[in-house]
């Protein structure tokens, strides 16, 4: 039996507590390319590529977004930042939200389009199509 070794003096225990603040920021600010790799990764070790065809995936993604719509069902208008929402409920919206977004980024793989560059040239496109007003100074 492996047995997990315990932070025992404030020193291991700061150590561990900045290690796992290293980790966090450096999940929140993951890439989608990085995200690709890690759901090609999923796919490849499970034997799973056969059913990542895109259409599955489009229907995979559209059952998600089901699921992230019943959180929102039947609560009337929903304030900024979830005012009332318990955490686990917060937690479980970062999964279904999760979700959604993990098999657009493999959705779009799939099809050879590459999100990032497509995402930032559509950004490009919508400020052309709506110019901001300009701001008198
Ligand atoms: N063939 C599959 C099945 C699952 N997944 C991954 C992508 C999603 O992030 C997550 C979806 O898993 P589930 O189908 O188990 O859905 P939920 O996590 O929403 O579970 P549930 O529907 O029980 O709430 O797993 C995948 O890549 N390929």
């Amino acid at each position: 039996m492996e047995v997990e070794k315990k932070a025992t003096t404030v020193e291991e225990v700061r150590g561990v507590e900045e290690e796992t603040k290293k980790e966090e920021a450096a999940a929140s600010d993951v890439s989608l390319k990085e995200l690709s790799k890690k759901l090609d990764d999923f796919a490849k070790e499970r034997d799973w590529e056969m059913y990542h065809a895109p259409r599955n995936l489009l229907l995979a993604m559209i059952a998600e977004v089901g699921e992230l719509s019943e959180l929102f069902m039947w609560k009337g208008e929903v304030a900024k930042g979830l005012p009332g929402w318990k955490e686990s409920e917060k937690e479980h919206l970062g999964e279904e939200l999760s979700d959604v977004l993990l098999y657009l980024i493999r959705l779009s793989d799939m099809c050879g389009v590459d999100l990032g560059d497509a995402a930032t040239r559509k950004i490009v496109k919508n400020a052309v199509k709506y110019p901001a007003p300009s701001k008198s100074t």
